[in-house]
């Protein structure tokens, strides 16, 4: 597709908000701004599209939102356009709003369906990944993931405070539904005894050893960070079994929820949510498509959306031996 073809663009958020999306919002506006071609946003994921919810912005409609969490776009998990029925209303409004392309910012789901729809109806699209939880292959990291990670942390440190005044062991539930990329890091980064996720099969056996060794080496109280993916259970079912185990011990749970994906983007995710809005504009008008814009070893990349979705990003084995180390 030449350049000149494209004219206007439509923005949309979708799956979990993450902390960086207003900055990917303002990039992709303020690069079409810039290309002078016309940016659309659309209201509540795909949810705007089936609903014709949308309307243009400008580089001023976006000041001020570089630094605030959330996606003032919203966001939405829309069944509707899971079904064939609702992806045809959303292409009627792509048509009638006389859009050429789409920027996708969301998770794999989010680019599972831009990538349905692109099929059906050879819709173009750039995905930027924006989610917390770090599970897309083709990107060092999503945008949302470092800011998740530093409020996890914060959260640990000021549980291990209490847990040594009272000599606790303390179960802490982190997001990732399938993925156990923040349980991983923030373990490590918060010098938990033991990081229970999906992608590596974990055993009670192992989990109550691993706390009875703790004890035996003069540990008083102990942090262990848990997916909320974990297939061994959750943390609640864990904190049971350990407490059955050793009736002894003083154990609490603590589950993080949806404080991890609020709060104002780290420098880190708005460099890259910067980065990421104006390499999806500048593909769009190089005629790409069906592409994630990602940073790889500090450059920009594009990854075949279906690779993207398909290869995820993989554990580091090093980090799990790390953790296992430090945990001594
Ligand atoms: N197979 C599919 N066909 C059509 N649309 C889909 C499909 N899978 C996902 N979607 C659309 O993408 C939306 C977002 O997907 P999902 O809820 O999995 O979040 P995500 O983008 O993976 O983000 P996160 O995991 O960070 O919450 C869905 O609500 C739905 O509208
Ligand atoms: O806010 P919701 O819809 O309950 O989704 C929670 C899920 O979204 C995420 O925060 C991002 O995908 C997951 O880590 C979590 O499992
Ligand atoms: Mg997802």
């Amino acid at each position: 597709m030449a350049k000149k073809s494209i004219k206007k663009i439509g923005v949309l958020t979708s799956g979990g908000d993450s902390p960086g999306m207003n900055t990917a919002i303002r990039a992709v506006v303020r690069a079409c701004s810039y290309y002078n071609i016309q940016c659309i946003g659309i209201k509540e994921g795909y949810h705007g599209l089936i609903n014709n919810d949308m309307s243009e912005l400008g580089p001023r409609s976006v000041k001020h939102i570089i630094n605030r969490g959330g996606t003032f776009l919203k966001t939405a998990r829309s069944q509707e356009f899971r079904t064939p029925e609702g992806r045809k209303k959303a292409f009627e409004n792509f048509k009638l709003n006389e859009l050429d392309a789409l920027v996708v910012i969301g998770g794999d789901g989010s680019f599972t369906g831009a990538s349905v729809f692109h099929k059906e109806f050879e819709v173009p699209f750039i995905g930027i990944p924006g989610t917390i939880d770090n599970d897309i292959f083709g990107t060092d990291a999503t945008i949302g993931y470092d800011t998740a990670l530093n409020t996890v942390i914060e959260a640990i440190d000021r549980i291990r405070d209490s847990a040594t005044s009272h000599n606790r062991v303390f179960f802490v539930e982190v997001m990732g539904r399938d993925a156990g990329f923040i349980a991983l890091n923030s373990g490590i980064a918060s010098g938990a005894q033991d990081i229970l996720i999906p992608e590596k099969k974990d055993s009670l056996e192992e989990l109550l050893q691993t706390l009875e060794r703790s004890q035996q080496a003069g540990k008083n109280s102990s942090i262990i960070v848990v997916a909320e993916g974990e297939e061994l259970g959750n943390v609640y079912d864990l904190a049971k079994a350990t407490q059955k185990k050793f009736p002894e011990y003083d154990i609490r749970v603590t589950v993080l929820g949806h404080i991890q994906r609020g709060g104002s983007p780290t420098c880190q995710d708005r460099v890259l949510a910067s980065r990421l809005g104006v390499a999806a504009v500048e593909a769009i008008l190089e005629g790409k498509s069906n592409l994630m814009a990602g940073l790889r070893s500090n450059k920009v990349v594009y990854t075949p959306i279906e690779e993207a979705i398909k290869k995820h990003n993989q554990i580091d084995e090093e980090l799990i031996k790390v953790a296992k180390i430090l945990a001594i």
